[in-house]
């Protein structure tokens, strides 16, 4: 039987701290019609006004968490790589990321060329969003028809409200909830509105009441990021043994003027100091490896709004990143995937 490979896919980082390699980046990642998805004339524009001082600015917060060896997010990625071996012995277990390198397009020549006869896709996204899922599915989709390459792909499907990644989640932050804290706040990647009203196969459920993300069920959760992240936080809360009003959910991460989804981080920092909240835990289950939106969006600048906000402590458990209860979590959840592509 010919052997079974494991591709594991993130987002990406700019090559270097340098401006020019974070602009050339963010013109990657924001050009993607799935992360900004405007028709390509408004696109363009919209990017380019963000290129006007945004790489600068992000250049100086890569460059406050940059390690010796590079990006965080990529050199988590590749730890994450090494230790899966040893827990997929059905083939070579490969990196790639959606933005920059190693990409998609090498991973998946590199494993043809091998003679590898089928891959597991794993997307390294816990919940569904067309800017995250879906351009990297469809970004293999691609290269596997532009190269006419004879792959059978296997498709690791979004794992919000699996067991194995909710104990992993749990496990990761165990010491933490040990140690005392007054509360936990799980804070998400945010997304636009507007692509949860696009995704939303039922043209009816999204953000109509309060409660909506609550009673999403079936293809309508299946599509709904903001519902899944809920599902993620009550499944955590639940396994860990929570008091509901010692936790809560926030969306982090936003950019440009268009609605986000709410409530956001940094009016959940204020309120929750203004509520007396002294010593916050900060978990942020929508990413597996620690990036610039945990260490520097969250360790550096929540921490500081926080403290000035009346908070003494601001604690922010480490992503799954390589922990010892991921590693089987994750194999155990590729070995799952459905045939896709
Ligand atoms: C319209 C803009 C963006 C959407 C939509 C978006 C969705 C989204 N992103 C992630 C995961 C990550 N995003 C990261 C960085 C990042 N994200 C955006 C914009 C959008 N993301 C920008 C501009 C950046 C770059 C940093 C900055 O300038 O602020 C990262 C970290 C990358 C790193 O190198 O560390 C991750 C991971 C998800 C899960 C998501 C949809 C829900
Ligand atoms: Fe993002
Ligand atoms: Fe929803």
């Amino acid at each position: 039987m010919s052997e079974q490979a494991l591709l594991l896919v993130n987002l990406g980082s700019p090559a270097s701290t340098s401006v020019a390699d974070v602009r050339r980046y963010l013109n990657q990642f924001l050009m993607d019609p799935y992360v900004i998805d405007l028709p390509w004339p408004m696109r363009r524009l919209l990017v380019s006004l963000i290129l006007a001082r945004r790489p600068a600015q992000s250049a100086h917060a890569y460059a406050s968490i940059w390690w010796p060896e590079g990006s965080p997010l990529v050199v988590i990625s590749r730890r994450l790589q090494q230790a899966m071996a040893a827990h997929w012995p059905e083939g070579p277990v490969e990196l790639a990321m959606r933005y920059g390198e190693p990409s998609i397009e090498g991973a998946l020549v590199r494993l043809a060329s091998q003679g590898i006869g089928e891959v597991v896709f794993a997307p390294l996204y816990p919940h569904f969003a067309d800017s995250t899922t879906t351009t990297a599915v469809e970004e293999a989709r691609r290269v596997i028809h532009e190269h006419g390459l004879s792959l059978r792909v296997r498709l690791l499907q979004p794992f919000f409200d699996q067991p194995e990644y909710l104990d992993a989640l749990v496990a990761s932050a165990r010491p933490y909830l040990d140690d005392g804290f007054d509360h936990l706040l799980m804070s998400y990647h945010g997304l636009p509105e507007r692509h949860l009203h696009k995704a939303d196969p039922s043209g009816a459920h999204c953000l109509r009441g309060a409660d909506c993300c609550q009673r999403a069920e079936g293809e309508v959760l299946a599509a709904c990021y903001r519902a899944q992240c809920y599902r993620t936080s009550e499944g955590l809360a639940a396994r860990a043994g929570l008091d509901p009003a010692k936790w809560s959910v926030s969306f982090q991460s936003r950019l440009g003027r268009a609605k986000w989804i709410e409530p956001y981080t940094e009016a959940r920092l204020d309120e929750l100091a203004g509520q007396g909240v002294k010593r916050l835990l900060v978990m942020c289950p929508a990413f597996v490896a620690d990036c610039i939106e945990t260490l520097e969006e969250i360790g550096d600048r929540a921490r500081e709004q926080f403290l000035q906000a009346g908070g003494e402590e601001l604690r922010l458990v480490p992503c799954l990143n390589t922990h010892e209860a991921w590693l089987p979590a994750l194999a155990t959840l590729c070995r799952r995937a459905p045939l896709q592509l």
